[in-house]
């Protein structure tokens, strides 16, 4: 048991926090899913503080990246290298899976133990209240579960092949992506050796996740989904043209970002934030919904090779900044974040006692 896939098996969920509302019948906000007024306040638009749109092809790149990351854990990308034709039949092929009547959506259900298949969010179990969402998590081929959603013959075909394709893609970029954050930090290829996988190894995972965020009748108390930190190394993030994300900036509050024509938004996740010593924050976020549009996300989450221990790098550790996280895998990971949500990351970090 030690793939990303085996995680969830020692924590099953509840049906209620898997089976998602029939959003096209809910004319008005039910009590389950109205929330009370949020904890953090909404930046002052005056400051015009703005996640920075980087130009994945500049020669500034590396160093745009590593300044967005240690200021915001997140950033947008241009010239990123993914054919707008994909992202649009991606949006479209997700569009029609959320589209379907939600008895036969369900045909895909998640069970109480796996990750993969149609539900809600992970994080649902750790709020009293349900969110305005529902979701279909991918792990490589999507075949079994397309089938059972569109069980005539030839109807899912369309439907794996793009996300087959999309997770190739994604897979590129977060590398070429995480190759410069690396080398950001001055991390040369053998520092980073992990990360490439050995012989006979499994290749490091990717999980695509496809958000639906159905048009909301009250969306001034509804929730889209939670402020949450991603366990990834990093998310690749498209949004479409709908608004909806924010980002947590201290001393900032939640910051929107704002879609910028065919750019993908990269957060840094908790794994990344312990490779790097706390150097990189991963970024709290949530998602907004609104009364006007049915908003569609997609999030890639690339993690390491499944039987890799992340730890900080030594280079980035000295006498001035000692070593805060213990070894950990992904699995291992997800564990701790399944039981303990956001405060996982405090887990594996080494009290001041012990370092
Ligand atoms: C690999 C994964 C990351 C994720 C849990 C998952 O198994 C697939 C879904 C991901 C997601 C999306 C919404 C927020 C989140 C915290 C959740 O509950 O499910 C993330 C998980 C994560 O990054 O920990
Ligand atoms: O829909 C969004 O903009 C955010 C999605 C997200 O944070 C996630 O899937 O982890
Ligand atoms: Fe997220």
């Amino acid at each position: 048991m030690n793939s990303v896939s085996e995680s969830y098996k020692n924590n099953p969920l509840h049906l209620k926090h898997i089976i998602p509302l029939d959003f096209k019948t809910a004319l008005k906000l039910p009590d389950s899913h109205a929330w009370t007024l949020p904890d953090h306040p909404m930046a002052d638009p005056l400051t015009h503080a703005a996640v920075p749109v980087i130009d994945l092809g500049g020669p500034q790149a590396a160093t745009l990246i590593r300044q967005a990351c240690e200021k915001w854990g997140a950033f947008q990308v241009t010239n990123h290298g993914i054919p707008i034709k994909l992202l649009n039949q991606v949006e479209f092929q997700t569009r029609r899976l959320f589209a379907l009547p939600a008895n036969q959506k369900l045909l895909a259900g998640r069970s109480p133990e796996d990750f993969t298949g149609y539900g809600l969010p992970r994080i649902s179990t750790f709020f009293s209240k349900l969110m305005w969402t529902e979701g279909f998590t991918i792990l490589g081929s999507p075949l079994d579960h397309a089938r059972q959603l569109w069980p005539h013959e030839y109807d899912h075909i369309n439907f794996c092949q793009v996300m087959v394709e999309y997770q190739k893609e994604l897979k590129g970029l977060a590398e070429k992506i995480l190759g410069l954050m690396f080398r950001s930090l001055g991390l040369t290829q053998e520092d980073i050796a992990w990360f490439k996988p050995k012989y006979g190894c499994k290749s490091p995972q990717g999980v695509l996740q496809l958000n639906s965020y159905p048009v909301c009748p009250d969306p001034n108390r509804a929730m889209g989904l939670a402020p949450h930190t991603d366990s990834s190394l990093l998310t690749s993030l498209y949004q479409g043209n709908t608004s909806g994300l924010q980002v947590y900036r201290d001393n900032v509050g939640w910051v929107p970002v704002h879609p910028v024509s065919g750019a993908l938004v990269v957060i840094v996740g908790d794994l990344m934030q312990i490779t790097c010593n706390g150097r990189f924050k991963s970024a709290l976020h949530r998602a907004l919904v609104n009364n006007t549009r049915h908003r569609i996300s997609t999030a890639y989450f690339y993690g390491p090779p499944q039987d890799v221990k992340i730890s900080p790098s030594v280079k980035l550790t000295d006498h001035d900044h000692p070593i805060l996280y213990r070894p950990v895998t992904w699995r291992e990971y997800l564990d701790a974040k399944a039981t303990h949500f956001n405060k996982a990351i405090e887990l594996i970090r080494y009290d001041a006692s012990s370092c």
